[in-house]
């Protein structure tokens, strides 16, 4: 428990590439720090030492689909004995961008990885444990593209996938969602980031601090 006497909990936020999810993500933190509530921000594959290595490996060298979907529940393995596990035991929240609904989405949904391998990989790492919200950042994938494209920066090897890849993540994603309503919420990323916002502090004010 945190001195606001509630639960410690973990948000997560998902979304294709360029679904915005970064200047929500630091609005949220703000929120809840405004609150009184301590916070612990942080991403995968990331968030720490180790992760942040294997984010180098994954997002730039070529690598077969199995090496690619267990290193990242390798990076996530790190990441929760190291990071979320202890955050949470302590009272610190945790909001990540982006967990284990990513590797659904991409690995399973956009690159075809067998769905019993990664439901024995989920099993393995984190057998009993979800986060407590996870935010789909939903949008059309040519959207999101321009999106990228505007930033600048040089695409990583995910971005510079093509469009069909991203519907497959996309329709993924929802699948998961359908699957999962109690957990996930789907919020429509084609508009305003003042309106998502607003949507978002919403949802995380019902789900998280009522
Ligand atoms: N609602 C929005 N409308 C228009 N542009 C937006 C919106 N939200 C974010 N952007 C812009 O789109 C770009 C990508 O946003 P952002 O980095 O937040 O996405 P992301 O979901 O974190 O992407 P990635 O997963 O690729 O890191 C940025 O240039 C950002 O300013
Ligand atoms: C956790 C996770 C991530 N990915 C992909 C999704 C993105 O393209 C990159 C991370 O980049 P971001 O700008 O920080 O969003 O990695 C994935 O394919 N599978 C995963 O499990």
């Amino acid at each position: 428990m945190n001195h606001t006497g509630s639960r410690a909990r973990f948000i997560t936020f998902e979304g294709i590439d360029g679904a915005g999810k970064s200047s929500q993500i630091a609005a949220v933190v703000e929120l809840l720090r405004a609150r009184g509530i301590e916070v612990e921000q942080t991403r995968e594959p990331g968030g720490t030492p180790l992760g942040e290595r294997l984010r180098e490996l994954l997002l730039h060298e070529a690598m077969h689909l199995e090496t690619e979907a267990m290193l990242m529940f390798a990076a996530r393995r790190e990441h929760l004995a190291a990071r979320i596990l202890p955050a949470l035991a302590a009272g610190r929240w945790v909001v990540s961008d982006r967990f284990t609904d990513a590797t659904y989405a991409y690995q399973v949904g956009g690159r075809g990885l067998d769905e019993a391998r990664f439901d024995a990989l989920e099993r393995w790492v984190h057998p009993d444990f979800q986060p407590d919200l996870t935010l789909v950042f939903d949008l059309p994938p040519a959207v999101a593209a321009a999106r990228v494209a505007n930033t600048g920066a040089a695409p990583d090897r995910f971005e510079r996938e093509q469009r069909d890849f991203f519907e497959r993540v996309r329709e993924a994603y929802l699948l998961r969602a359908r699957r999962d309503s109690g957990r996930m919420r789907v919020v429509d990323a084609n508009r305003p980031p003042e309106e998502i916002r607003a949507e978002v502090e919403a949802i995380v004010n019902e789900r998280c601090l009522a």
